[in-house]
């Protein structure tokens, strides 16, 4: 009788699990089903982001990906292993519903939260503007990523100068103001992801794009769950 009630349980807990993923878009799929390894911190489904709080559509912590730039991405992970090192994923698909969330926050002067972490020299209304985010953003389009590297066996940081969402000229690819370990660990980034397939981004050495993506003009806001 006693396993009976355990197994009830055991299937009623696997079909919750089960529904509480959604069936994605063609052509996307969840990141840790193809690289079960990588890292995830996904900054905009909790407070610890330049906004300071969680943002629209990031409905749960999974990393949604166009199933294309997974698949490349799956690559630099492997790559990087046998090296003992992984990847830390920051956000990956963005729902545009996010990005008017961003719009709205940049908008509200007062609301200066975590300015001090995050933008400590620079007035929000000119983020956009200064292209460290973007009102149409690569993001939404399915293969755009935020990222860095970490150790394999402590998944501590590897130390890229600035961190991630750090709004100012430091956080520059070719930024002078870092030393020569951060300069060589901002190049071990770049180099492997471009060896498979994805660009930088001059302002941000965090941020990459599939160069051949699947979606070059659709920006997607199915929610993050
Ligand atoms: C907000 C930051 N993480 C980022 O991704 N910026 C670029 C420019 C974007 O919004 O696409
Ligand atoms: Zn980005």
């Amino acid at each position: 009788m006693k396993m009976h009630r355990y197994l009830f349980f055991i299937f009623i807990f696997s079909q919750t699990t089960i529904f509480a993923q959604q069936k994605l878009p063609k052509g996307f799929s969840y990141v840790k089903d193809i690289i079960p390894g990588i890292n995830v911190d996904l900054r905009y489904y909790s407070s610890h982001n330049f906004v300071g709080k969680k943002i629209d559509g990031y409905k749960s912590p999974v990393l949604i990906w166009s199933t294309a730039a997974t698949n490349a991405l799956k690559k630099v992970e492997k790559e990087l292993n046998a090296q003992g090192m992984s990847l830390k994923v920051f956000d990956a698909y963005r729902p545009q519903k996010a990005v008017q969330h961003f719009k709205r926050w940049a908008l509200q002067i007062n609301d200066t939260l975590s300015k001090r972490e995050f933008y400590p020299n620079l007035d929000k209304r000119n983020l956009f503007k200064l292209g460290y985010i973007a009102s149409k953003s690569g993001h939404s389009r399915g293969s755009t990523i935020d990222l860095t590297i970490v150790t394999l066996i402590d998944h501590k940081e590897l130390d890229m100068g600035s961190p991630f969402d750090f709004f100012g000229p430091i956080s520059h690819f070719d930024t002078e103001e870092i030393n020569a370990t951060q300069k060589k660990n901002r190049i071990m980034l770049k180099s492997i992801m471009m060896k498979h397939g994805f660009k930088g981004y001059a302002k941000e050495w965090w941020h990459f794009t599939l160069i051949h993506e699947p979606y070059q003009k659709t920006y997607f806001d199915f929610d993050v769950y």
